[in-house]
């Protein structure tokens, strides 16, 4: 009978991707913990320039020593992201990445770290679709309390209620698409807002649902910012940003 090797999150070889949750440090899950706590090699995404949201988690956790490895995006905003040359820088660099993590995992396991959730748009799943087609190393995938719970947290509001449809869109989309979906949703998140929150205002204006919108900026860390969107400027509004309207749906009344 052949033993079979732990996975990579139970501390075997390979590259495990984990989900740090929203900000707060002790909203990470103990896996992630003690993984982050016993890593020798880490690796995490950023925008050039700045530090990155998933390291300064991590800031304090970290034994001495790790080694880190930042994964820098060759753009963000500086391209449109339906350009060929969007497409193509960014496939190379995950395809570069995909290359080195699993060059790093043959001198012992790489610990990627990542916000809130790594399957609800985060960057780890171009480099883990590549690596499982690739088969070359052992991989795995840790969850994390995902931003945008975090967020709803801080408003302090409960965000569905009975039969209340909550639909998750991007700040991305135009500003006809986000009002065909804000019609229908009982409870509505907008991720991605940064710049794109002046489109997310009007089609929340269009749809009767600006008065009950609310902006969360960098949930759950010390630089959190919660405010009725009504109160805020569309000025500077961080990447890092979630706009949500809470759902209103049935529920039995108290008596007093
Ligand atoms: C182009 C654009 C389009 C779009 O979002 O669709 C886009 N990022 C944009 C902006 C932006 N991105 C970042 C900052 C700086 C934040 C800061 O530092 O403040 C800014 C803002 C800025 O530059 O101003 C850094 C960043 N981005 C991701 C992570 C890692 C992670 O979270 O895992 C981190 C590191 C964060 C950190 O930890 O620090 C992840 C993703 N970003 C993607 C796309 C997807 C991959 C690309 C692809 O394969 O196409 C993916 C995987 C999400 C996905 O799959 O959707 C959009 C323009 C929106 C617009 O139009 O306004
Ligand atoms: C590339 S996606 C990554 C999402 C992440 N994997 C998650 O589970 O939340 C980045 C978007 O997540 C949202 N986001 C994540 N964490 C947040 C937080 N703590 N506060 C506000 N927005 C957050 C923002 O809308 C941001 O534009």
């Amino acid at each position: 009978m052949s033993s079979r090797q732990p996975r990579p999150s139970q501390g075997g070889p390979g590259i495990v991707c984990v989900g740090l949750g929203p900000g707060d440090p002790e909203l990470m899950s103990v896996k992630a913990d003690r993984l982050v706590r016993g890593a020798r090699q880490v690796a995490f995404f950023r925008k050039k320039g700045r530090p990155g949201k998933a390291r300064q988690l991590v800031d304090g956790l970290l034994a001495q020593g790790a080694a880190e490895h930042a994964m820098e995006y060759p753009v963000t905003t500086e391209l449109p992201v339906d350009s060929p040359a969007y497409v193509d820088l960014l496939a190379r660099f995950y395809d570069d990445w995909c290359l080195r993590l699993e060059a790093l995992a043959q001198t012992g396991q790489v610990v990627v770290l990542c916000e809130g959730d790594p399957f609800l748009y985060g960057s780890f799943m171009h480099l883990y679709t590549r690596l499982r087609e690739r088969g070359q190393v052992p991989l795995d995938v840790v969850p994390g309390i995902p931003g945008m719970v975090g967020c709803w947290h801080a408003t302090g509001e409960p965000i569905t209620w009975g039969d209340d449809v909550l639909s998750v869109m991007t700040g991305t989309l135009s500003e006809d698409e986000l009002v065909r979906r804000m019609q229908t949703a009982e409870a509505l998140v907008v991720m991605k807002v940064g710049r794109n929150l002046p489109r997310i205002r009007r089609a929340l204006q269009r749809t009767g649902r600006l008065e009950a919108a609310w902006l969360v900026q960098n949930g759950t860390t010390d630089s959190e910012q919660v405010a009725r969107l009504g109160d805020v400027s569309d000025d500077a509004c961080p990447y890092f940003a979630i706009v949500l309207v809470h759902g209103q749906g049935r529920r039995p009344e108290a008596a007093w």
